[in-house]
């Protein structure tokens, strides 16, 4: 009889979600949780799928911070979430004891294996030790760091220079899933994939991560039985799931084995200097005989610890650079403030000098503008604990043992009791303080980073790869929204742009800058290469060549250049070689 219940729960769960996934495409409600007989709030749920974070806001700004959320009759719905701070606090800290990632969570997110993200107790704090003493190891920073700028020069700048010459829209997510994919490769394995150059080649084991990512939030979204039904019968998010995760399965093992085989060959030139600090030459060492190499045994849970870097270390690093250059390019007067900010600590004569950590440091208008972004869209949006023993929270709220948690950290940024009437405005102002310092925001109200034993390890390594990045971009390139193009987060485990970030950059200036390059230069060769570069990049922008022209005209009749000449010899054939575009013989005289 329970095993007849529990199906017919089963095909009702079926035929509620798809007769509320019609009307959700026809409808957008934003009304607050009811309470229905039988389905409980999943049809608010439901109908409301398409944007679960504004809902979820909106029923926890409606609550004072916590909702029981009911499933009704289908079995392990029930749910608690909460965004106020101090029930954050309690569950993440003051009795982190009592509150484990649970059955649930093991089971949506079976895919990582048996990785830090879905260990409990001592195993997962031998795994955390383990990262951090990799995370702190000053050479892990010192490689991160060679990475990242070779990936921006060699990867990030060429595509953009490329596109920026053709005038075409990019879209600036799918390069930073590229760009954090070949680096994070390149930290676990020191291998790089490669996917971040201008063919945009389609790579699958990214494209299977990706599409692994959309199943399990249908698995962490759904009733358990619903999820379950699909993988029964191998069908949908599914069976999608099944086979990309085969895919990067593979992409895994042979990684690994080709890290291995490096590390092999390299032990045996011990002569030859180190260059890299992987995490996978550092787990070796750990497991005992910096050369042993060879042994095939500790496989699975390298595949495990390099899955959940890569989780790690993907998307949350992508997505929070998206959306903090779409607040880049739509806000103009953050963008000048940061680059007021990189000139008056970063130039030297005119040029982005090479710079340290500290430096980075120093940026503060950058730092601010970064965290601001995360309090907004906090790139992992939920998270998920399960009460071990019954519990009653600050709130007052009961806690029957066995509860499912989630902590909503989209919503804890957009409480008024957390930052003010004002918390919908983007202002990195309001973390400087009055002595133009960093704000210290306590953990559990800033919990992008997660909060208590179990925060991000990941958190300063995060911050250096987005300034690296955000300080290059900016310095070099003037991004533009392209026109009407929608932003709206994704449903994802990670809260990427659902339509990506379509962008059309265009050369700042400042990579090639005709004027810097002429006084510098003085109106030499490589001043006219300069110009000439500048020339292309801009000849089908009338705008930006009568700007330029009075003063670069000046320039030109100062250093005693003929124009003519020049036009002939250098501009044109150069123009034709880098541009295949060159200015009119008019615009050349204009300039
Ligand atoms: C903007 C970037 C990042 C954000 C917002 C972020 C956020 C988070 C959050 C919310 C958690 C808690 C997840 C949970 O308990 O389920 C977490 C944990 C973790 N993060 Fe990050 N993360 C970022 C970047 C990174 C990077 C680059 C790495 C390293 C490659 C990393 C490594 C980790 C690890 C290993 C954990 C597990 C910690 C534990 O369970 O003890 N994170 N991160």
């Amino acid at each position: 009889m329970a095993i007849l219940v529990g199906y017919l729960g089963v095909v009702v769960a079926f035929l509620c979600f798809f007769v509320l996934s019609y009307w959700m495409k026809n409808k957008n409600s934003s009304s607050i949780s009811r309470d229905w007989p039988i389905v409980g709030m999943l049809p608010g749920l439901l109908l409301n799928v398409g944007r679960v974070h504004e809902y979820t806001t909106d029923n926890l700004i409606y609550l004072s911070g916590v909702q029981e959320f009911k499933g009704g009759w289908f079995p392990n719905s029930d749910f608690v979430i909460t965004s106020d701070p101090m029930n954050v606090h309690h569950i993440l800290t003051k009795n982190f004891a009592n509150y484990t990632k649970g059955s649930d969570f093991q089971e949506v997110f079976e895919p990582l294996g048996d990785g830090i993200f879905r260990s409990e107790s001592d195993v997962w704090k031998a795994q955390r030790k383990f990262m951090l003493s990799v995370m702190h190891d000053k050479r892990f920073e010192l490689f991160l760091k060679k990475c990242t700028r070779q990936k921006v020069e060699k990867g990030l700048i060429p595509v953009l220079e490329h596109v920026s010459k053709l005038g075409i829209q990019v879209d600036l997510q799918e390069l930073f899933q590229r760009f954090t994919f070949d680096v994070v490769g390149l930290l676990v394995f020191g291998i790089d994939s490669n996917s971040l150059s201008v063919e945009l080649p389609l790579i699958p084991h990214e494209k299977a991560f990706d599409d692994m990512e959309e199943a399990v939030f249908i698995r962490y979204l759904m009733p358990k039985s619903y999820w379950k039904l699909l993988k029964w019968l191998q069908i949908g998010e599914e069976k999608k799931l099944k086979e990309a995760w085969e895919i990067f399965d593979r992409f895994l093992y042979q990684s690994i084995s080709a890290a291995r085989e490096k590390l092999i060959s390299r032990s045996k030139s011990p002569l030859e200097e180190e260059e890299e600090f992987t995490v996978l030459s550092a787990f070796l060492a750990d497991q005992g005989g910096q050369t042993d190499y060879t042994c095939e045994n500790s496989n699975k849970i390298l595949r495990d610890h390099a899955f959940s870097l890569v989780a790690a270390g993907r998307d949350t690093v992508s997505a929070c650079l998206t959306w903090f250059f779409w607040f880049v390019a739509t806000n103009p007067s953050i963008e000048t403030k940061i680059l007021e900010e990189i000139k008056e600590k970063l130039q030297e004569n005119g040029k982005l000098r090479f710079f340290s950590t500290e430096e980075l440091n120093s940026l503060v208008y950058l730092h601010a503008t970064l965290c601001e972004t995360l309090r907004l869209y906090p790139p992992v949006p939920f998270n998920h604990k399960t009460a071990l023993e019954a519990d009653v929270l600050p709130s007052g709220h009961q806690v029957p043992q066995n509860t499912k948690m989630l902590i909503s950290f989209y919503s804890m940024g957009r409480m008024h009791e957390i930052w003010g009437q004002d918390c919908l405005e983007f202002k990195p102002e309001r973390w400087i303080t009055k002595q133009g310092r960093i704000m210290h925001v306590p953990s559990y109200k800033f919990s992008a980073f997660n909060a208590g034993p179990r925060s991000c390890v990941g958190k300063e390594m995060s911050f250096i790869q987005m300034k690296i990045i955000a300080v290059a971009l900016i310095w070099n390139y003037r991004l533009q929204l392209v026109e009407g193009h929608p932003v709206t987060p994704k449903n994802s485990v990670v809260l990427h742009m659902k339509y990506g970030l379509k962008l059309s950059p265009s050369l700042n200036g400042r990579l090639l800058s005709p004027l810097e390059a002429l006084s510098l230069s003085n109106g030499n060769l490589s001043a006219l290469v300069a110009l000439s570069f500048s020339v292309s990049v801009f000849s089908s922008r009338m705008n930006t060549i009568t700007e330029l022209s009075s003063i670069v005209g000046a320039k030109l009749t100062a250093c005693n250049i003929d124009l003519e000449l020049c036009y002939g010899s250098v501009l044109r054939p150069l123009c034709l070689k880098i541009g295949g575009q060159y200015p009119s013989m008019r615009r050349v005289w204009m300039l």
